[in-house]
């Protein structure tokens, strides 16, 4: 049968990407390969990771495949995306850090389980800049603590059901940095762990 196929979405740095790719076939996500890495950022440093640990790379943006197919809608995009991912035949689709919404379209073309890192708690900061919005939030004496999970992707932003959460405390006096390289890290974990528990949930072949 072969080790279970993930395909990994990204838009950024992909250090949560790494820590997958650094997790392969070892006890933390044992039986599982990265078949492809999908951009929707050229630049994404993501993409040199991937390159670097031979691994299949994808790029396809909003915007440019718009204005290069006229009539086409987002709709359209996100159908792409999908035949371009259902193309590598995964067992899981991770997002990590992957910056795009997705409609009904995607979610109804793939139908294994797609999964999102999100850098807050169940219900609170969805959305972009989740991390800095906690941080004011915690200066303005509105949270004690924030964190971070991986949930289930739907179609409502971040509203997926929760598969990881891991709180994450925030230090009376500490920087906005200090803050976010302690929330990354603790991403790295959840990514890999919840990443092997829906590989755990597959049926048997
Ligand atoms: N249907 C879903 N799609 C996505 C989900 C989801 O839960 N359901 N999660 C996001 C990841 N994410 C938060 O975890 C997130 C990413 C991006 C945005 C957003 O507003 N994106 C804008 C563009 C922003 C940009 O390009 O910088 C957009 O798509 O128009 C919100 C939440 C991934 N997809
Ligand atoms: N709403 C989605 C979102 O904010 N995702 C966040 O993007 C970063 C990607 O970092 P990386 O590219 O270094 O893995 C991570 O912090 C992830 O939680």
């Amino acid at each position: 049968m072969g080790p279970r196929r993930v395909v990994v979405l990204i838009s950024g740095s992909g250090t949560n990407l790494q820590a997958l790719i650094d997790a392969q076939d070892t006890p933390a996500l044992p039986d599982a390969q990265i078949v492809l890495v999908f951009s929707n950022r050229k630049a994404a440093y993501g993409l040199k990771r991937a390159e670097d640990a031979k691994i299949p790379t994808g790029y396809l943006a909003l915007q440019p495949y718009l204005k290069t197919n006229p009539g086409k809608t987002r709709d359209d995009y996100d159908a792409e995306v999908a035949k371009r991912i259902l193309a590598a035949q995964p067992d899981v689709v991770v997002l990590a850090g992957w910056m795009h919404v997705f409609g009904d379209g995607f979610l109804s073309l793939v139908s294994v389980p797609v999964i999102n890192l999100h850098p807050a708690l169940p219900g609170a900061f969805d959305g972009t800049n989740a991390i800095e919005r906690a941080y004011d939030a915690f200066q303005r004496g509105e949270i004690e603590h924030s964190g971070a999970m991986v949930h289930r992707v739907v179609k409502d932003v971040d509203r997926g059901e929760p598969l990881v959460v891991r709180n994450v405390p925030i230090e009376k006096g500490e920087s906005l940095e200090d803050f976010a390289t302690r929330l990354h890290a603790t991403e790295w974990q959840i990514i890999v762990e919840a990443t092997r528990l829906v590989l755990s949930q597959l049926q048997q072949p």
